[in-house]
């Protein structure tokens, strides 16, 4: 990454003077990336700041509307992106991965015109063994005339995003944003206290060699999705005709920034385990923010079956297959599915 001396704050002050972002968009990134400082502090101080752990008392553990177990980390991330975004003025209401529904403003504070969903801590799993894991965001607007948004509200297609980002909290803190106009990496400086421009414009190589996919989890897959990795696994005797290399963080946050610096296809297709549920990564705090960014960095991204970013929400918390990265192992991979699919008809 080349080191520039832009700050997030003059970045998008210039965005705003080439009108790509208005006054209060702009406050709303100011104010999450605030939150995700505070965030990366909280995760740098680990064992020392008690944060480690499951969330809970008396040994039992919290469950969320996910079904799954919530870490202490979990919990905090949630509260301190709750507690940043409340009173500013820029927001109307707010959706969380932790949370069983939406929340609106509440009447104390001015409301503004967007919605903001977030996954406050992704790759949980990993917090407790000091692997990188990171805070995903998605911006949509408020519908004209509503004051008091409820959940129906949140329910727009991938498309409709304003802004979307993630922060990695890994060897170093970074924030990879987008407001439609391409796909920018900041380096928070820690000593200085702010995320300064490392990268403006991130390009994902069309072709790669690399994939990233939970192997543990193959003979729960589809056919088609049998069919794409048993190719990939052939490599140079195969029909790909290529050697191919794997690598799974189990942190998508960290998976895809990993892509989006050189390239790769991320994958969590569908599984027998996660069937019924349409899938493991939720569509509206992970799967959508970060096609968004995959696209806007000259990616693709998909469920398999149709393009990601036109998938309508059908609830806040709807799971769905992904697919992501290098454009052409995007379609390849597609093209698995849409063979299968015209087979069985
Ligand atoms: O443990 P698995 O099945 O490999 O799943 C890993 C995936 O689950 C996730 O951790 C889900 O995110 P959360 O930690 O926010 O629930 C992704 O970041 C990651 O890609
Ligand atoms: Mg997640
Ligand atoms: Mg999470």
């Amino acid at each position: 990454m080349t080191s520039s001396n832009i700050s997030l704050t003059q970045f998008l002050i210039e965005e705003q003077r080439a009108g790509r972002v208005n006054p209060q968009l702009r406050l709303l990134i100011e104010v999450v990336s605030r939150a995700c400082k505070r965030i990366s502090i909280a995760v740098g101080k680990g064992a020392l700041g008690g944060v480690l752990g499951d969330a809970g008392e008396g040994g039992q553990a919290n469950i969320n509307v996910q079904g799954e177990a919530q870490k202490k980390l979990d919990v905090l991330s949630n509260e301190i992106l709750l507690e940043a975004n409340a009173w500013g003025g820029h927001l109307a209401g707010l959706a969380s991965e932790e949370m069983d529904t939406s929340q609106p403003i509440p009447d104390k504070y001015p409301r503004g015109n967007y919605l903001l969903l977030f996954d406050p801590l992704d790759g949980s799993s990993n917090i407790d063994v000091n692997v990188s894991v990171g805070t995903i965001f998605s911006v949509l607007r408020c519908p004209e005339g509503v004051t008091s948004p409820t959940d129906a509200d949140f329910l727009q297609p991938g498309t409709a995003q304003v802004a979307a980002g993630y922060c990695v909290y890994g060897p170093q803190t970074t924030l990879v944003l987008t407001v439609g106009h391409g796909t920018h990496a900041f380096t928070l400086d820690r000593e200085a206290g702010s995320f300064v421009l490392t990268t403006r414009g991130m390009t994902i190589p069309q072709e790669t060699r690399e994939f990233a996919v939970n192997m543990s989890n193959q003979r729960f897959w589809e056919a088609p999705m049998q069919a794409y990795i048993g190719d990939l696994l052939k490599g140079s005797e195969g029909p790909r005709g290529k050697d191919f290399n794997m690598r799974w963080i189990a942190s998508m946050v960290a998976d895809v920034h990993r892509i989006l610096t050189r390239g790769g296809l991320f994958s969590y297709p569908l599984d027998s385990k996660c069937a019924a549920k349409g899938g493991k990564l939720r569509l509206m705090y992970e799967a959508n923010p970060m096609s968004f960014l995959v696209e806007q960095a000259g990616g693709a991204a998909s469920t398999g079956r149709m393009r990601m970013l036109e998938v309508t929400p059908s609830g806040l918390h709807m799971r769905v297959p992904v697919f992501m990265g290098s454009k052409a192992e995007v379609d390849a991979a597609v093209g698995y599915h849409q063979a299968h699919d015209a087979q069985a008809h």
